[in-house]
């Protein structure tokens, strides 16, 4: 069987995207996706995103796959990047700029700008840490600078879920840290009993952050839109920065912002095309 598939980044957090309109259940199990996302023995991405028919009188489903083959709620970069594809997918018959798309998140709802970004609603942060979920604090209280063990060291936490879950915490220098021998700690932390995402943060100004991140199920990525929304969120709970700040991640920067008008984020940043092909599984 061959596989059509086409190639997308979103500032370097790379996907392959399926057109699965035919079908409400992905075309290929998560073992065929790991071994899609292998970068020696495969094509080579953070992920697989399917692009399935809509529920619940949403326009599509977005399903993704992380790279180890496990499915996460919700993928920011990974929208902004569905997004670009099913405006590419409906070329002609397009009647809309924007998308509402039913995720496991909830629904989120992406719109094509017209200088070529993409602005998402991303929706409202949940916060109590049974919606993390975690427990490090009773499940009905925020997680806001609590300490956690994590290498020998005490890092203080901030919990923020966007459908999937993020623990920051916030450094003086961002590139000093070893993250590829402590991200997995924090992953498989017990505390996380679904695993964490994990962000490191320093603030630059209230207005501009710089991000590195450790993905759940994909490892160190060049960016995460979820996370970076997290940040910010995370950000101004502990009075570090604005409700609008720029982040600023290894492959680029997205604009974040926390409305006080309807408590949602919206984030905007880039989605890319690289390439088309077919995969023979
Ligand atoms: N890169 C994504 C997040 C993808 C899912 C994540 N690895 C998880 O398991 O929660 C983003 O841009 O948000």
């Amino acid at each position: 069987m061959a596989i059509e598939f086409t190639k997308y980044h979103g500032l370097g957090n790379d996907f392959i995207l399926i057109d699965n309109r035919s079908s409400s259940q992905p075309v290929i199990t998560p073992e065929q996706a790991v071994q899609l996302c292998d970068r020696h023995f495969g094509i080579g991405a953070d992920g697989v995103i399917f692009a399935l028919p809509g529920k619940n009188g949403t326009d599509y489903t977005m399903r993704i796959f992380n790279s180890d083959g496990s499915e996460p709620e919700m993928c920011g970069n990974g929208i902004r990047c569905l997004a670009a594809f099913l405006a590419e997918l409906e070329s002609e018959s397009r009647q809309s700029n924007q998308y509402r798309i039913h995720t496991l998140a909830g629904v989120i709802t992406p719109e094509l700008m017209t200088d070529g970004q993409v602005k998402v609603d991303m929706g409202i942060p949940r916060l109590l840490a049974g919606e993390i979920p975690t427990s490090l604090c009773p499940a009905d209280q925020k997680v806001i600078n609590q300490p956690l063990e994590v290498a020998g060291k005490t890092w203080d936490v901030t919990c923020v879920s966007m459908g999937n879950p993020h623990c920051i915490t916030f450094v003086e220098d961002v590139v000093a840290i070893p993250l590829d021998n402590i991200g997995s700690q924090f992953e498989y932390h017990p505390v996380f009993p679904q695993r964490t995402n994990t962000e490191f943060i320093q603030v630059i100004r209230p207005d501009y952050l710089k991000m590195r991140v450790w993905e759940r199920g994909a490892g160190i990525t060049l960016a995460c839109g979820t996370g970076a929304c997290a940040s910010l969120v995370a950000g101004v709970l502990t009075g570090r920065c604005d409700r609008t700040a720029t982040i600023e991640l290894p492959g680029g920067c997205l604009q974040i912002t926390w409305s006080e008008v309807d408590q949602r984020i919206y984030m905007t940043g880039p989605a890319k095309q690289v390439f088309q092909g077919k995969y023979g599984i």
